[in-house]
C-alpha cells in the first residue's frame, strides 16, 4: 500500500498559500463573471488560486494528473483515470466570497486508482483545516474528528446547498425536498453557501446530514474522505455507492439518518461532471 503522507503535508502546505491568497484578494475590489448559470459565479481570484495550486503540484508531481473547477469551465476534460490525480476547488463558496459572506474555503482532493485517498479543506476565513488521509483518521486543526452518531432524524440538523439552476421545475423540487425534511420532521435545514464547508460540518460533528443536486466533483472529493474518516458515511443520492461524476450526494453521521435523508428525495439532474460536451450536442 503507497504512503501517501508526503502529498497531505504538500497540499496542506498548498493550501494554507491559496487561503492567504483569498484572505487578501477578500477585501479588494473584485471581477465577477458567471458560468454556467447566472449564479453559478466566478472571479479572477479563483483563476488565480487555481493556477497557483496546480502549477505548484505539478511542479512536485510532474506526472501526476488535474481536475480543477476553473480549468474544467474552461473545457479541460473532467476524466478520473487511474493515475495519481488530484481533484481542486480553488474557492468553494466563490458567491459568499464575491459578497465577503465569511463561509469561504479551498478544498484540494487526491485521488489514486480512482479511490480517494485524502482531503485538505481549510476555511479562508477562521483558518479552520480540516484534512484526512484513508485510514489514518480526520483532524480539525490537529484534534481527530467524530460524526454524530444520532439515529433519529427527528433529532437531525440538515444541511444543503441550492445549486446554480434557478428555473421553476428545479426550484419547486428544490423546496419539496426541503419542505419534506423540514416536515418529516428534523430539527431543522441549514444552508451556508459552501458545500465543502457543509460537508466538513458533517465530519465534525455538528449536523447529522448533508444532501445535494448540483454540486461537483470537486465540492466532494476532499470532503469525502474527511467524512468517512470520522466514521461517516458518503454515498449516492439512492443510497447506492458514491459516483463521484454524478453531481449528486448523500453524506450522514449514521447509516439510519442517511436513509431517511434518500428516501425524502425527488431528484434534480444536473447531468455528470465527465459528460464529453460533444456528447451534448
Ligand atoms: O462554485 P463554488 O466552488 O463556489 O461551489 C458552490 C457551487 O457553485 C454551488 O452551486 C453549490 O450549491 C455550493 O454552494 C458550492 O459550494
Ligand atoms: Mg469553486
Ligand atoms: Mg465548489
Amino acid at each position: 500500500m503507497e504512503d501517501w503522507s508526503h502529498c497531505l503535508d504538500v497540499a496542506v502546505q498548498i493550501a494554507l498559500r491559496a487561503g492567504q491568497v483569498v484572505q487578501s484578494a477578500v477585501k479588494q475590489e473584485k471581477q465577477v463573471s458567471s458560468k454556467s448559470t447566472p449564479t453559478d459565479l466566478v472571479t479572477e481570484t479563483d483563476h488565480q488560486v487555481e493556477e497557483l495550486i496546480i502549477s505548484t503540484l505539478r511542479e512536485k508531481y510532474p506526472t501526476h494528473r488535474f481536475i480543477g473547477e476553473e480549468s474544467s469551465a474552461a473545457g479541460v476534460k473532467c476524466e478520473l483515470t487511474d493515475d495519481p490525480t488530484w481533484i481542486i476547488d480553488p474557492i468553494d463558496g466563490t458567491c459568499n466570497f464575491v459578497h465577503s459572506f465569511p463561509m469561504v474555503a479551498v478544498s484540494i482532493g487526491f485521488a489514486v486508482r480512482k479511490e480517494l485517498e485524502l482531503g485538505v479543506i481549510y476555511h479562508c476565513f477562521d483558518g479552520t483545516l480540516y484534512t484526512a488521509r484513508k485510514g489514518h483518521g480526520a483532524f480539525c486543526n490537529g484534534v481527530r474528528l467524530q460524526v454524530s452518531k444520532e439515529k433519529d432524524v427527528s433529532k437531525a440538523l440538515i444541511l444543503t446547498e441550492i445549486g446554480a439552476k434557478r428555473d421553476p421545475a428545479t426550484l419547486d423540487i428544490f423546496l419539496g425536498n426541503m419542505k419534506k425534511l423540514l416536515s418529516a420532521p428534523t430539527h431543522g435545514v441549514r444552508i451556508i453557501g459552501s458545500s465543502t464547508l457543509a460537508l466538513c460540518h458533517i465530519a465534525s460533528g455538528a449536523a447529522e446530514a448533508y444532501y445535494q443536486y448540483g454540486l461537483h466533483c470537486w465540492d466532494i472529493a476532499a470532503a469525502a474522505v474527511i467524512i468517512r474518516e470520522a466514521g461517516g458515511h458518503v454515498m449516492d443520492t439512492t443510497g447506492g455507492p458514491l459516483d463521484l461524476m454524478s453531481r449528486r450526494v448523500v453524506a450522514a453521521g449514521t447509516r439510519e439518518i442517511a436513509d431517511c435523508v434518500v428516501k425524502q428525495l425527488q431528484p434534480i439532474n444536473y447531468g455528470r461532471d465527465d459528460t464529453d460536451p460533444d456528447d451534448l450536442a
